[in-house]
């Protein structure tokens, strides 16, 4: 049997980061929108425009070429963020052949629908296994060869294992699941979680309020992703309780970073201008705040982040309405 063949969608910061790390294991191709991008990383093996200064596998190779991309595919892992998943996905769907599995490597909803990337995937590739590859995985440590670990989750897990293989590493540790939904619900609102620890960080509140954000958010998380139909151990894991630790701590994070500076005085728009990266948590928590209002899920965090990055509301303000959750046991808590 020949050796299975990648392709990575997507060459920003965490695309990229996949795919190097996944060529020490097989061939894979990487898509770049831009075919500048796409040459400069077959032929110095580097992402200037993401990741510079940190090579990449010299196996690696770039196209910008969807059709390219998709044609020889065994199987395709898209690391575009979730406003371009659809869009992409469409244009690619025509080009993969049949029964390839397709997995999501975003984090987030699809605006408008409030959909999770698997749900995409199933309605734009139809019959092809569809999942999610998702941690605590800030892309230049992994890059750079710091130990990490990740889930991927598809609904047959035979096709998870068959996938863990191409995936791992000696420092990258590929765990496999089933439970599709609850790691995408986690991956999404760990971003609204990281931008409320930010937030706490920028008003200058301690580190017994970054704890207490972290854990009453994965309590919001938890009853979300349950009511969505995934299983609470799994937000109690890397993919939930873990990337939310990560994102909430790092100063590597986009969306912890525009919580901070967010409370420190700056609109949305002010904090990302001029960046070309993206910040899930943005539409990540009004997309959750609806899911959570739709399927009657208490969710006090996401609720006040939403209104904060989404409807103006000041983070002073968003802090005082927090002040006002009801008392009730911990579990059964807002
Ligand atoms: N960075 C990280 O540490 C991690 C990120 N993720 C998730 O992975 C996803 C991708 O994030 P990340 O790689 O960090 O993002 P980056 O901001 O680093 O890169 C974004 C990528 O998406 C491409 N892109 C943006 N808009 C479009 C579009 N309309 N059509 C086609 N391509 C587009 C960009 O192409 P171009 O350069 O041409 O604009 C670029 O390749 C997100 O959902 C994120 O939450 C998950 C785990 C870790
Ligand atoms: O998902 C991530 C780490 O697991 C990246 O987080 P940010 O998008 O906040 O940088």
């Amino acid at each position: 049997m020949r050796t299975p063949r990648m392709t990575v969608v997507g060459a920003g910061s965490w695309g990229t980061t996949i795919a190097s790390l996944a060529a020490r294991n097989v061939p894979v191709l990487l898509w770049a929108r831009e075919p500048g991008l796409a040459e400069r990383i077959t032929a110095t093996h580097e992402n200037p425009d993401y990741l510079a200064g940190h090579p990449l596998h010299p196996e690696l190779k770039a196209t910008a070429s969807l059709a390219a991309a998709a044609d020889q595919a065994d199987v395709v892992v898209m690391a575009v963020p979730t406003h371009a998943f659809r869009q992409v996905l469409a244009e690619l769907a025509p080009h993969v052949r049949p029964w390839v599995p397709v997995v999501s490597a975003a984090k987030g909803f699809e605006e408008g629908t409030n959909k999770r990337m698997s749900e995409v995937i199933a309605e734009e590739l139809p019959g092809h296994p569809a999942g999610v590859l998702s941690g605590p995985n800030l892309a230049v440590e992994v890059l750079t060869g710091l130990a990490a670990a990740a889930v991927i989750a598809m609904p047959d897990l035979s096709v998870a294992q068959r996938l863990q293989g191409l995936m791992r590493t000696r420092l990258f540790r590929v765990y496999t699941a089933t439970d599709v939904i609850g790691v995408e619900v986690g991956g999404a609102v760990k971003n609204v979680v990281a931008i409320a620890a930010g937030m706490a960080d920028g008003l200058g509140t301690g580190d017994n309020t970054r704890a207490m954000v972290i854990c009453r958010g994965v309590a919001e998380m938890t009853r979300l992703g349950v009511a969505m139909g995934g299983n609470p151990a799994t937000c109690a894991g890397l993919t939930g309780l873990g990337d939310a630790i990560a994102t909430s701590i790092s100063p590597l994070s986009r969306n912890r970073s525009l919580g901070m500076q967010i409370a420190r005085g700056k609109t949305v728009e002010e904090a990302t201008h001029g960046s070309h990266m993206v910040t899930e948590g943005v539409r990540a928590s009004r997309a959750s705040h609806e899911l959570a209002e739709k399927l009657g899920v208490d969710a006090p965090i996401i609720r006040e982040i939403n209104a904060v990055v989404n409807e103006g509301r000041t983070p002073q303000e968003a802090f005082r309405g927090l002040l006002h959750v009801k008392p009730a046991t911990e579990s059964e808590a807002g």
